[in-house]
């Protein structure tokens, strides 16, 4: 399974021309044989909160019509990142997942919200975690500030998970952090990581880029640097994740009633 993420600078507060940049990422993804297409957190307005009311997108609809369209004409699977998702006057920063045929068949809504970036003041946080199937493999969303949380990625794991899709714009100050979280939530679930990050700037912080594919085992397959839009490919194997869980049976030798 040939998985791609699409790492790039997101606009500040402009969903429109940032369609036109995920357009081209998908695109070139699509043309060089990818398989599954991941984009970044918030890549429709990047972390601009206060105008959230005017920019959000109501039920989604925009990304929806967009990113369907292009699972559908190039026949890939679009793990679209997350967006500003408005509905009833609340807005949720959610992953909208798309099908080969272009059918929506998972959605995530973040549910761990940064106070160290006030997005608990305009984000409305989700409290259900969201699977999808890609070719038959049970795949899982977190965003970001999520991986913080491992009882909740050891909840999605539990529920079935092999492969975690982990959409972010994470701050260059804490790569660190983003990277020794990223490949403990690997080794300590035996399942891949896909990390998709943004580069640039927005008015209150640097991003760090640096996405990661990070197989079962915790070994990285494939980085990204700081700096550069670039896509970053590898070929994953997801049964790998079966054979590392009988070589080391961390899940049979949980001692539930401890915990
Ligand atoms: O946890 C962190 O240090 C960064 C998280 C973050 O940037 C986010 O959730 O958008």
């Amino acid at each position: 399974m040939k998985i791609t993420c699409a790492q790039f600078d997101v606009i500040y507060g402009n969903p429109e021309e940032n369609r036109k940049k995920a357009l081209r990422w998908i695109t070139q993804a699509a043309e060089d044989g990818a398989e599954v297409i991941v984009l970044p957190e918030l890549w429709d307005t990047a972390y601009d909160l206060e105008r959230l009311g005017e920019i959000a997108d109501t039920e989604g609809r925009n990304a929806i019509s967009f990113l369907s369209g292009l699972a559908k004409k190039h026949h890939v699977h679009i793990v679209g990142g997350s967006i500003a998702y408005e509905k009833d006057g609340k807005v949720s920063n959610t992953m909208l997942v798309f099908d080969r045929d272009g059918t929506l068949n998972g959605q995530y809504s973040k549910a761990h919200l940064i106070r160290l970036m006030n997005e608990e003041k305009f984000i409305t946080a989700g409290s259900e975690t969201a699977h999808f199937a890609i070719d038959d493999v049970q795949c899982a969303g977190l965003i970001c500030y999520d991986i913080r949380f491992p009882e909740w990625v050891r909840k999605i794991v539990l529920e079935g998970a092999k492969i975690v899709f982990v959409p972010a714009q994470w701050p260059i100050q804490r790569d660190k952090h983003w990277r020794t979280l990223l490949t403990a939530r690997a080794i300590e679930n035996q399942c891949y990581i896909v990390a998709c990050n943004r580069i640039g700037k927005d008015p209150a912080n640097t991003f760090a880029g640096q996405s990661l594919i990070i197989d079962p085992w915790g070994e990285i397959v494939a980085e990204a640097g700081s700096h550069d839009e670039t896509l970053l490919s590898a070929d994953i194997d997801p049964a790998l994740s079966d054979e590392v869980r009988s070589r080391i049976p961390i899940f049979e030798d949980r001692r539930e009633n401890l915990y």
